[in-house]
C-alpha cells in the first residue's frame, strides 16, 4: 500500500482550529494557508478563530511601549499552549528568533516576495526622481537607516497601523512616500492597486524572514505536525533558518537596524547580512556562502562581530533608549 497523504489522513482528526489575529492581512494569510492545507487534505475541516491581541488594540502606541513586536505572537502562542487552537499562521518577520521548546514551526511554506517597496504619492519612473528632502513614512529603523545611507537628505517620519491605514495616511497626511513589504500587498491582492519601486538588497536588505510565513503548533501534537508538513517548503525553511541564526547570534531582537536575506544562488545557499547605526552613516554588509544554514548564520555573525557589531548595537541602544 502506498503512503499518500490521503491515506495517512486516516490518522488525522476531522477538524482543526487555526487561530488568527483579526487584521485583514492576518486573516487573509490564514485563509490562504488553510486553502493550501485543504488542497492536500480535502476531507479535513479547518475552523478559523479570531483572536484580538494587545498589539492590535493599541494601534497608535509605539510597539516598543507595549512589549515590542512579540506582543502579536504571545497571546496566540498562549492559545496554542492551552490547546484552544491547534495552530496559527505568522509572518516570519514577526516571529522572535527564540521559540520555547513547547512549540514548533511545523511549516514554512514557499516564500512570497522578500522585498520592500517605496510607494510614492506622486508616481515616479525611478528612485532617482524622488525629490530632495522628501518625507518618508516608516517606523522601521532597518528601512530608515538604509534609506539614509543612500540619500541622507530624506526626512524620516514615523507611521503605524496596518497596511491599509498606512496607505491611507500616504494620501491624507504629510508623506511623500512610504515603505511597505511587497509580500503583504501581494497577499492582499493589491498588486495592481498599489504600485511602488522595488528596493532590492543592494539598497535595502529585508527583515529576517520577510515574505515568509511560519505555521506554529505544539511540539507534542504529532497529528498537527503531520498535517502541516504537507505545505512546508524545504528551500524556504533553509534560507529563513540561516537568517534567523544570524539574527539570534547578533542579539535575537530587531530593535536595531538589522536585516538579512538568504537565497540559493546557482544552487549555493547564500546570506547577505546588514547592520547599521540609526542614521545610516555606518553600514556593515557582507555576503557569505555555506551549504549548512546554521553554519551560514553563525559564520556571517562572526564576520560582523569581528567588525564591531556588538559595539554598534550597544551604541544604538544607548542613543535610542
Ligand atoms: N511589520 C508588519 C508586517 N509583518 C508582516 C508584513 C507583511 C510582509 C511579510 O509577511 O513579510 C508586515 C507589513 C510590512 O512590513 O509592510
Amino acid at each position: 500500500m502506498s503512503m499518500t497523504h490521503v491515506e495517512r489522513s486516516g490518522d488525522l482528526k476531522k477538524k482543526y482550529i487555526v487561530g488568527s489575529r483579526k487584521s485583514q492581512l492576518a486573516m487573509t494569510q490564514t485563509k490562504q494557508t488553510v486553502a493550501l492545507i485543504q488542497e492536500k487534505f480535502p476531507d479535513i475541516e479547518i475552523e478559523i478563530k479570531g483572536i484580538v491581541t494587545k498589539g492590535d488594540r493599541l494601534v497608535d502606541v509605539h510597539l516598543s511601549e507595549i512589549g515590542g513586536k512579540g506582543v502579536f505572537m504571545k497571546q496566540i502562542e498562549a492559545a496554542i499552549l492551552a490547546g484552544e487552537i491547534d495552530f496559527a499562521v505568522h509572518s516570519m518577520k514577526d516571529v522572535p528568533s527564540y521559540l520555547p521548546p513547547e512549540v514548533t514551526l511545523a511549516a514554512i511554506p514557499k516564500r512570497n516576495s522578500p522585498w520592500d517597496l517605496l510607494i510614492s504619492k506622486e508616481p515616479l519612473a525611478s528612485l532617482d526622481e524622488l525629490p530632495l528632502n522628501s518625507i518618508i513614512g516608516t517606523s522601521s529603523v532597518r528601512r530608515g537607516a538604509q534609506l539614509l545611507a543612500w540619500r541622507p537628505d530624506l526626512q524620516l517620519k514615523n507611521i503605524r497601523g496596518n497596511i491599509d491605514s498606512r496607505y491611507r495616511k500616504l494620501h491624507e497626511e504629510d508623506y511623500d512616500a512610504i515603505i511597505l513589504a511587497e509580500a503583504g500587498l501581494n497577499r492582499l491582492g493589491w498588486q495592481d492597486k498599489v504600485t511602488g519601486i522595488r528596493l532590492t538588497k543592494d539598497l535595502c536588505v529585508p527583515a529576517v524572514g520577510q515574505g515568509a510565513l511560519g505555521i506554529e503548533c505544539r511540539s507534542d501534537r504529532q497529528d498537527v505536525i503531520e498535517l502541516l508538513k504537507a505545505i512546508d517548503c524545504p528551500e524556504t525553511r533553509k534560507c529563513v533558518s540561516a537568517e534567523r541564526v544570524f539574527l539570534s547570534q547578533m542579539d535575537g531582537s530587531c530593535t536595531f537596524p538589522i536585516g538579512a536575506y538568504s537565497e540559493l544562488i546557482e544552487g549555493k545557499l547564500t546570506l547577505t547580512g546588514l547592520l547599521s547605526n540609526g542614521d545610516g552613516s555606518i553600514i556593515l554588509k557582507e555576503t557569505v556562502q555555506n551549504e549548512n544554514p546554521n553554519q551560514l548564520g553563525e559564520t556571517t555573525a562572526e564576520l560582523f562581530n569581528k567588525q564591531g557589531a556588538k559595539e554598534l548595537i550597544k551604541k544604538f541602544r544607548e542613543i535610542n533608549g
